[in-house]
């Protein structure tokens, strides 16, 4: 990671009382004996600095990856320092018309189409023995998070199902899982392969649309272990039309304005993603040791691993309605997926 050299001038008071994530640090810098080895002495156990300036006198800033792990550097360091903390705004994020909700309750009224959570889809008994039986398995270790895969193989090279000679089989851990998915009617298809992702705390994945040509509709996820939260986004550029709930206090977004929703995936729930969500929203999970449900309360990570169901599509090209994220209808569309956090993407 490296850190960033911040310009002072950039930032600014913020208006209002909220938070945000980035920190003005008064009676600290070069003026007061401090250096970057020691302002980052004492932020760096409290939270991961993104970005720094020390100040000749007596003024510095401290950037960090959200506004709740600013909130907690804050509220541990006052009172043990002799400096004075407030939380500063940088000009550029404030007037770019970006939305950047800071929890899952400042996104509540956010509506995604096609996105369901149904909690306790599983027991806690059946949550110990797919993770027994998980763990008893290989893990591939080639990207950064661990995962193992069944039935149909994705090539995250190429983007593509990996052809192959014999009929995939799904493995029999998770067979009453994949009857109670059929029995629900959520899933517009039978299911033929299984991704299985762990999440350390700190792990995330980066913002991705699953590869249109490479999935039918229908994506879904089993949590287990620790509950976390999955940010789905949209750009009003990638599809037309942006879906917001009917109380939503926001103003509506800019043109290329983008919309973002933090969902809770609580352990033993099901993530069902088709139509809208499936096909013209990303989804991601930022690449950090904690989650924010309400503003101001942070929730330690712990680990989560994951099961995502889907069906892949073998030789028909995707004709879904949202052509801008649809790497069928238009090749380029599959950039690389952009990164949820600061880490690399795995
Ligand atoms: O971990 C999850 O719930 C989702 C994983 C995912 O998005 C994927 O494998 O494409
Ligand atoms: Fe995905």
């Amino acid at each position: 990671m490296t850190l960033l050299t911040l310009d002072p001038a950039s930032f600014r008071r913020p208006k209002g009382q909220q938070s945000t994530r980035h920190l003005y640090l008064a009676n600290c810098g070069y003026g007061r004996g401090e250096s970057v080895e020691t302002v980052l002495a004492r932020l760096e156990p409290q939270g991961e600095v993104l970005g720094l300036h020390v100040g000749d006198g007596g003024v510095s800033y401290a950037s960090f990856s959200d506004a709740c792990t600013a909130e907690k550097v804050k509220a541990n360091l006052e009172g043990s320092t002799s400096w004075v903390i407030r939380f500063a705004e940088l000009s550029s994020e404030s007037t770019s018309g970006v939305l950047l909700p800071e929890s899952v309750e400042a996104t509540q009224h956010v509506e995604v189409p096609g996105l369901h959570v149904v909690t306790d889809f599983i027991t806690d008994e059946e949550s110990v023995s797919l993770l027994r039986e998980i763990d008893a398995r290989p893990w591939d270790t080639s990207i950064k998070r661990r995962v193992q895969h069944y039935g149909h193989a994705f090539d995250y090279a190429t983007l593509k199902i990996a052809e192959q000679g014999t009929v995939p089989t799904m493995p029999s851990f998770a067979a009453e899982v994949i009857s109670r998915l059929r029995d629900s009617s959520l899933m517009p298809h039978e299911v033929d392969q299984l991704t299985v992702n762990e999440y350390e705390p700190g792990v995330g994945i980066a913002f991705h649309v699953d590869a249109h040509s490479a999935f039918e509709d229908g994506i879904a996820a089993i949590t287990l272990g620790s509950g976390i939260v999955m940010e789905f986004r949209k750009t009003d550029a990638t599809s037309g039309k942006l879906s917001m709930g009917k109380h939503h206090r926001m103003a509506p977004p800019q043109a290329g304005a983008e919309i973002s929703k933090h969902v809770w995936l609580p352990p033993k729930s099901l993530l069902i993603i088709s139509g809208e969500a499936r096909f013209a929203w990303q989804h991601g999970i930022a690449w950090r040791k904690t989650d924010c449900l309400k503003e101001g309360e942070v929730l330690p990570r712990s680990r989560r691993v994951s099961l995502t169901f889907r069906r892949a599509r073998c030789g028909r090209p995707c004709d879904c309605q949202w052509p801008a994220l649809c790497d069928s209808q238009t090749p380029e569309a599959h950039a690389m997926p952009t990164r949820v956090g600061s880490s690399a993407a795995g």
